[in-house]
């Protein structure tokens, strides 16, 4: 089994390990890191032993997978696990809370149950704990000491969870870029409210994909790159999707743990950088028998356009939604799923297919940047419909799936507004296929509606037994509106300003 990694855009038939993939983050060519080999694993594997395994001994068995015992012993992958999850409110870590609607077959896979609040946090803890390890290790081990310079984007919800992942750690300090006034006030308030001093805020005039262009610049700036070690906490970062891969096979044994073919399993997936569905990619690609992956999008529906077109095209017009954090243009993870259909549909007859993807890759990427779209073989489409569907969704379905979720639900139970996207591209999909006896979804609930207040309320206010405060508010996060603030404003979004910032921070820094 092969436990390295290349990039998404090279032509050379070099790899690297897993720590420098996890410790560079992104590629010098702009391209994201990728295992060329996805391992395999048997239905007698997975139904005779992985089903019945709680979540850190399954996280164990898939992430051992795909890092070699001799980069992190077994002992240690096992001891970061445990560390990484014992932060969460739930003993499953990721349960599925089944069948809420009477008759109804939508299964909520619910991943808030970590110190912020949103899926983010499965695999940002475990990341956090993961620099810290290759961190004590080389510098115990070298005269020269090393220091990370995290800088992340974030439409919400990264921001803290790799805030929360990293703070107070030795020798890695956290800078995260959002976009003023296009998050939620308790989410803004998670961020800011984090006193640690290796943790420093930027709040930046612009969209999040204004921030992200500016975390890849800064990846791209050799100079910058060279003298502050910087990190990804990013889904560009290969141990993010990783770490997400447990969910898919667990919540999967939860509602299927003998493989039974009669009871199918769709999941539906809230997406905006694609970080999240592509890790149940992976999982269907190691053998997990998902019947399909449906990506749900706001009306900034770039990949539902992708899917339905064949065009990848940037537009500069992003939609304020009611579902924020997905409120992304270029959908950063979409070149990893890209790298897969063009070996697999483009290069199967080549002899070095690893080689000639990075060089279809970086040909499509080059247009991106240059005409602002690129066009795919219809093959690629076909490939991805096999194991893909998509549909986007208004803001105005999104207040209607809330409302009409919490009236029939046992417990009147309160969906964000990215799961409920995700639970009406479930509808929009059981009136769509003839689905067959026995089928389920799997909507994946990806942040606690606490964090989306105005959405939440516009939707439910009418109800007059409804309650914010007393319902949905936690009292830890009810609590963040009386802490200080810790931001400092980034009038333009210039990398050049914010590099600036970075630097001046530092220097304040004791690390
Ligand atoms: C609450 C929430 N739902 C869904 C998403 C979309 O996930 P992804 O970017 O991995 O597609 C995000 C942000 O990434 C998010 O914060
Ligand atoms: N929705 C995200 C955007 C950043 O995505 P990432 O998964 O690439 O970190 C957020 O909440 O910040």
């Amino acid at each position: 089994m092969s436990q390295t990694y290349r990039s998404t855009r090279s032509s050379s038939p070099d790899t690297i390990s897993f720590e420098e993939a996890i410790i560079q983050g992104l590629a010098t060519d702009g391209g994201l890191f990728i295992p060329p080999v996805i391992p395999q694993v048997s239905t007698e594997t997975l139904f005779s032993q992985w089903s019945k395994l709680s979540f850190q001994d399954l996280a164990f068995e898939i992430m051992k997978l795909y890092i070699s015992s001799k980069e992190i012993p077994h002992e240690d992958l096992r001891k970061l696990i445990s560390k990484s999850y014992s932060t969460f409110r739930s003993e499953k870590v990721t349960p599925v809370v089944e069948k809420l609607v009477e008759g109804e077959n939508i299964n909520i896979l619910e991943l808030f149950h970590g110190p912020t609040y949103a899926f983010k946090d499965v695999a940002l803890q475990f990341v956090g704990n993961l620099f810290e390890y290759f961190l004590t290790r080389h510098n115990a081990a070298s005269e020269n000491k090393k220091q990370i310079t995290v800088v992340g984007a974030t439409s919400g919800d990264t921001g803290s969870a790799a805030i929360y992942g990293l703070r107070g750690k030795k020798d890695i300090s956290v800078f995260i870029l959002y976009p003023t006034g296009r998050i939620s006030p308790i989410q803004e308030q998670q961020m800011t409210t984090v006193e640690d001093s290796n943790v420093q805020t930027l709040s930046v005039k612009g969209t999040f994909d204004n921030c992200q262009d500016i975390v890849k610049a800064i990846f791209a700036d050799k100079e910058f790159n060279t003298k502050h070690n910087v990190g990804a906490v990013n889904s560009i970062n290969w141990a993010r999707i990783l770490a997400q891969i447990t969910y898919y096979f667990y919540s999967f044994f939860q509602l299927n743990s003998t493989g039974s073919s009669s009871k199918k399993i769709k999941f539906v997936v809230p997406s905006g950088n694609f970080g999240d569905i592509l890790a149940g990619y992976f999982a269907k690609k190691m053998g997990l028998p998902i019947e399909k992956l449906i990506i749900a999008t706001n009306e900034n529906d770039i990949l539902d356009r992708f899917l339905k077109s064949g065009t990848y095209e940037r537009s500069d017009d992003v939609k304020v939604t009611l579902s924020p954090a997905m409120d992304i243009l270029i959908s950063s993870n979409f070149e990893r799923l890209l790298w897969y259909l063009a070996r697999e549909n483009l290069a199967a007859d080549i002899n070095n297919k690893d080689e000639e993807a990075g060089k279809i890759l970086n040909g499509w990427f080059t247009e991106l940047k240059t005409k602002g779209k690129f066009t795919v073989d219809p093959k690629i489409i076909k490939s991805a419909l096999v194991d893909f569907d998509s549909e986007s969704v208004s803001n105005a379905e999104t207040i209607e799936t809330i409302k009409s979720f919490y009236e029939k639900s046992s417990n009147h139970y309160v969906l964000d507004p990215h799961t409920a996207v995700g639970v009406t591209v479930a509808y929009k999909e059981k009136a769509k296929c003839n689905d067959s006896q026995g089928l389920e979804y799997i909507c994946l609930s990806t942040a606690h509606p606490a964090k989306f207040a105005d959405a939440v309320n516009k939707a439910l206010s009418g109800f007059t037994a409804y309650s914010f405060e007393k319902d949905v508010l936690p009292e830890e996060l009810a609590k963040l509106a009386t802490l200080p603030k810790k931001l400092k404003f980034i009038e333009k979004a210039d990398i050049k300003l914010v590099e600036t910032a970075i630097e001046e921070e530092l220097a304040k820094m004791e690390l």
